[in-house]
């Protein structure tokens, strides 16, 4: 056991106690281990002491230990553990208490940690990236702790402490690159990737798409979220109880916005909203980081209020909260406090006032006690040195408590209870706990109802679509009156050829440059909700490529539309509509090309810096600027790469394979061009070629994407 060590969710009355063991109640007198289950073999001597309701007895194998919990009319029972009301053999019916009925194992978690430290990276300069001994630096220390399912923690400390390290640590979410050491065992099983769906995690900083309403914001985490057994029916009328209960029914249809641009929600209501996603599965186990921040204090006490009946039905919750009011403090019946990276002190909240008395640090009377620890544990300006003195030794005499030692047993005996366990506590097979964690909805559906975000988003946001749409609309006319003295004759040639690069221009650049921020603008979003396990990263990727196909198709028809008939191009069906044709897949490659850079880079300089020589040298290889067959062999491969190559091949043979009368008006000698075929090869393209280009645009695409979703992949694993 670590020198920082705590217990919480029995009161003021410990759940065991050092001492003897009364070896009688267990029918082993002499020997705490007479059958040498394992889970013994390290088990502290437990003892009881007279008049108290705990308990703890051997019946045939099973281990059963029943003890009073904090609500007192309560009897939580632990993995292996079982109430004894039925059999009567319990203190439970001496005492007359009216145990509840629940047991933990169906409904409840326990979460035990010891000698918890977590390091994190420090910023590595630019010299010293080959540097492989990277600084780290310890913000939490050896920090040991256990929560019973019923508790309601307020985890509190200054700024700085550790608080959503640690909760972070415990809730399986540290990113990438923490390094987090020590045990975390939930039901007595290591805490695994099973946490992100079992737990409910309200972050200090909450993200939204903005666009979205309150209600779809939550239909849409109630289909991603909540279990797929449960019907549409059932998951709306979850999503109408939270609004009803948080006070957001009246707001449902109000856009969330985005602060700083379109601020629609408050910051009270963007809190609320954010908690309502996170207990929509009713998730037995909830960190809430900061919740009340921002809250008016109706509000807050209602939050709080809700967290508390939920610890009532026996979630077990853990809450960093700065500056509750004392009516709110009251309803958190734990305590964690945090200084330094150190536990402080963890145990009832009336304990803490006691603990902090016993050292000299007495709050006054007219004091919040919330306050006073917050003010006791924080490292003042300009009092550092005292301050840290100050700390460590509360820290240091917490280590060695009455309080500490009693949550050290807790803690050994949940050890005990993994090293039982056949599969070495590293998972959670067949564990009544695995009843709690939702079954996700499938990929198919995944992929709806992130499509579905994306199309509202995507629909709503005028700058994506009315202001593009009526800026393809302008340059269209534009183009159109430069080119209408077009004629098909020597001069024309130039003209046609220029117009057609146009059109590849025109639907290429703005599809390019249009989705590059896609996901450097959403990046945060996506790795906390693929984090957290909400949906995987090919359905996200796929969304929001699906999202954009429609815009990318109206584009090039308007484009088209308007400037082909006023350029006066071939007066085919046939023609336009391959225009047409080629165009949208232009614009959709171009958009692949963009949307790999986007996902691949994590800001718009980096993107900018390799997308624009990269997008200099395909636009060389479109063949308009350059006869292909002479560019030099080590750069002449990249014209394979070039959309712009097989957009202007294939629009120069929609255009020119069938004509057969260029008008000559060249002076006698001078030699002309009569026939399309002539110009296309002039151009060093292939008539022949034309679906081989639909064949390699469409392969473009393919690759872009793919590139571009291992590109957000790999960036999301590594996060
Ligand atoms: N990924 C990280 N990289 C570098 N430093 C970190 C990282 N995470 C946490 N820290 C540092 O660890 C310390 C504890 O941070 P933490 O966010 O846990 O504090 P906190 O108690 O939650 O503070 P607050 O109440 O202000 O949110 C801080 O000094 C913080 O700067």
């Amino acid at each position: 056991m670590s020198d920082n060590s705590s217990e919480l969710g029995s009161d003021e009355t410990p759940l065991f106690r050092q001492g003897s063991l009364p070896t009688e109640d267990f029918g082993m007198a002499g020997n705490p281990n007479p059958i040498g289950l394992p889970f013994f073999k390290n088990m502290p001597t437990l003892g009881v002491q007279q008049g108290q309701e705990e308990r703890a007895s051997l019946l045939g194998s099973e281990v059963y230990v029943s003890y009073q919990s904090s609500s007192s009319d309560t009897v939580y029972s632990n993995r292996h553990m079982q109430e004894e009301e039925e059999e009567g053999s319990g203190l439970a019916k001496q005492s007359g208490l009216g145990y509840g009925t629940w047991r933990h194992n169906d409904d409840g978690v326990t979460i035990t940690w010891r000698d918890l430290s977590v390091y994190v990276p420090q910023k590595k300069g630019w010299l010293k990236k080959n540097n492989h001994h990277r600084p780290f630096k310890r913000v939490l220390n050896n920090v040991s702790g256990a929560v019973r399912p019923g508790s309601l923690v307020a985890l509190m400390g200054a700024s700085g402490a550790g608080k959503s390290t640690l909760m972070n640590a415990l809730a399986h979410r540290t990113p990438a690159g923490v390094i987090v050491d020590g045990d975390i065992l939930v039901n007595s099983r290591r805490a695994n990737k099973i946490m992100t769906s079992l737990a409910g995690y309200v972050n200090q900083d909450d993200l939204f798409v903005g666009s979205l309403t309150i209600k779809e914001h939550l239909t849409f985490m109630s289909r991603l979220r909540m279990d797929r057994r449960r019907s549409s029916r059932q998951k709306a009328a979850r999503v109408m109880e939270l609004m009803k209960e948080l006070g957001l029914l009246r707001s449902q249809n109000t856009r969330i916005g985005i602060p700083g641009q379109d601020k629609a929600l408050s910051g009270g209501e963007r809190k609320r909203l954010a908690f309502a996603a996170e207990i929509l599965t009713d998730p037995p186990l909830l960190f809430c980081d900061e919740p009340t921040t921002g809250l008016d204090s109706y509000n807050a006490r209602k939050l709080v209020r809700l967290m508390k009946d939920m610890a009532t039905r026996g979630k077990t919750i853990i809450c960093t909260i700065h500056q509750p009011s004392s009516e709110v403090f009251a309803m958190f019946d734990k305590l964690l406090l945090l200084a330094e990276g150190r536990v402080a002190y963890m145990g009832s909240s009336a304990g803490a006032l006691e603990f902090l008395d016993s050292l000299g640090h007495t709050c006054p009377s007219t004091f919040n006690p919330a306050d006073y620890y917050i003010h006791t544990l924080a490292v003042l300006p300009g009092h550092e040195h005292r301050s840290r003195d100050r700390i460590k030794r509360i820290c240091d005499n917490f280590a060695v408590s009455a309080y500490c030692k009693d949550i050290d047993i807790t803690i050994q005996y949940h050890e005990n209870l993994a090293l039982s366990h056949s599969d070495s506590g590293d998972s959670f097979p067949g564990d009544p706990l695995m009843a709690n964690v939702p079954q996700r909805p499938g990929w198919l559906a995944q992929l709806w109802w992130l499509t579905w975000r994306s199309f509202l988003d995507s629909y709503r946001n005028p700058a994506i679509h009315s202001i593009r749409i009526l800026q393809k609309i302008l340059i269209a006319i534009l183009v159109g009156i430069c080119y209408t003295n077009v004629k098909l004759n020597q001069a024309g040639i130039q003209d046609i050829e220029g117009v057609l690069f146009i059109f590849i221009t025109e639907n290429t650049f703005p599809s390019l440059y249009g989705v590059l921020n896609v996901f450097p603008q959403e990046m945060p979003l996506f790795l906390r909700e693929y984090k957290n396990g909400i949906y995987r990263s090919d359905t996200y990727y796929l969304s929001k490529m699906l999202a954009m196909i429609p815009g990318f198709i109206v584009d090039p028809v308007v484009f088209c539309l308007i400037c082909y008939w006023l350029v006066g191009l071939q007066r085919h069906a046939y023609h336009f509509f391959m225009t047409v044709l080629i165009t949208i897949f232009t614009a959709n490659t171009a958009s692949a090309c963009g949307f790999m850079f986007s996902a691949a880079f994590e800001s718009i300089p980096y993107i900018m810096l390799f997308l624009i020589p990269f997008d200099v040298v395909l636009l060389i290889s479109g063949g308009l600027f350059i006869n292909l067959a002479t560019m030099p062999w080590f750069i002449g491969w990249v014209k394979y790469l070039s959309w712009f190559m097989y957009s202007n091949e294939a629009l120069a043979i929609t255009q020119w394979a069938d004509v057969k009368n260029i008008t000559c008006e060249m002076p006698p000698g001078v030699p002309c061009i009569n026939t399309g075929l002539q110009v296309i090869d002039d151009y060093a393209f292939n008539p022949s070629n034309l679906s081989n280009d639909f064949g390699y645009l469409g392969l473009l695409y393919l690759i872009f994407h793919l590139l571009g979703f291992i590109g957000l992949y790999l960036r999301a694993r590594r996060k």
